[in-house]
């Protein structure tokens, strides 16, 4: 069963059509990367997705329900683009609080934290105030935030802007162990290295999906030997 199954979703704003025709499916235990020029609709996609924009047609299921639905967000790890944190409390404060609304026994809670800050290199952080941190802390924090409660379905839209590359490694192992534990991630990335780590991958120009594969299988198909070089080469056919 997927854990996601989007149909001839399409969504305009105003006069723009962003989404003209959009189609996918995730699958239990994979990571699926979702990457398209800045401004392709990555975000609207997932916003489409999740019901907090709504499509004009198509549609929408995210673990077999139609979206917008409290109970299904509640089992979802969602990290958005911009981060919505509590700025006045400590790091520690705001996982304890969302931990705490996304259900996690109060027993497993300090465990969990401990863990979920070990994957983002935040351990030494916790008790500072989020107003004192960076953006690239902020979003790794919202990163820790999605992760927590282990949830069977990740969406995190670029979760590694601002981060370094050695962290960055660190966080794609732990993704790998949340698919090897047949767990779902749908991520959107600006890194091309990253969309290689992908199970499958699509590309989003011009409002479609143009391609959607493994990796391996898209860089033979264009007989290219990385995904940047199936990027260019797709979107050059589609401005063609
Ligand atoms: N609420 C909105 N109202 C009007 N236009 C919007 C809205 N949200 C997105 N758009 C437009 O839709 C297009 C796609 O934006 P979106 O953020 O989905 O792209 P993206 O692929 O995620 O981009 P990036 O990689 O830069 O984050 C843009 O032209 C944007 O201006």
């Amino acid at each position: 069963m997927d854990k996601i199954k989007l149909t001839h979703l399409k969504k305009t704003f105003g006069t723009q059509t962003v989404l003209a025709d959009v189609s996918l499916n995730v699958k239990p235990g994979e990571i699926f990367g979702l990457i398209g020029p800045s401004g392709s609709g990555k975000t609207t996609t997932i916003s489409t997705m999740l019901g907090v924009e709504k499509a004009d047609r198509g549609e929408a299921l995210v673990l077999d329900t139609q979206m917008p639905n409290r109970e299904i967000l509640g089992r979802i790890g969602y990290m958005a683009q911009s981060d919505a944190l509590y700025e006045s409390l400590t790091a520690r404060e705001n996982l304890k609080f969302f931990g705490e609304m996304k259900g996690v026994q109060q027993k497993g809670l300090a465990t969990t934290i401990e863990h979920v800050s070990q994957v983002v290199d935040l351990q030494d952080d916790l008790d500072k105030r989020v107003s004192g941190y960076s953006g690239g802390m902020k979003r790794r924090l919202s990163l820790a935030i999605a992760l927590l409660g282990d949830p069977e379905l990740l969406i995190l839209d670029e979760p590694t802007v601002g981060i370094d590359p050695a962290l960055r490694r660190q966080i794609w192992q732990e993704l790998q162990a949340i698919r090897d534990q047949q767990r779902s991630v749908l991520v959107t990335t600006h890194v091309m290295d990253e969309a290689e780590l992908t199970d499958r991958v699509a590309l989003l120009i011009g409002g479609r999906i143009v391609e959607f594969d493994r990796p391996q299988v898209l860089e033979q198909r264009y007989q290219v030997t990385k995904i940047e070089d199936v990027f260019l080469k797709a979107e050059a056919e589609v401005e063609k």
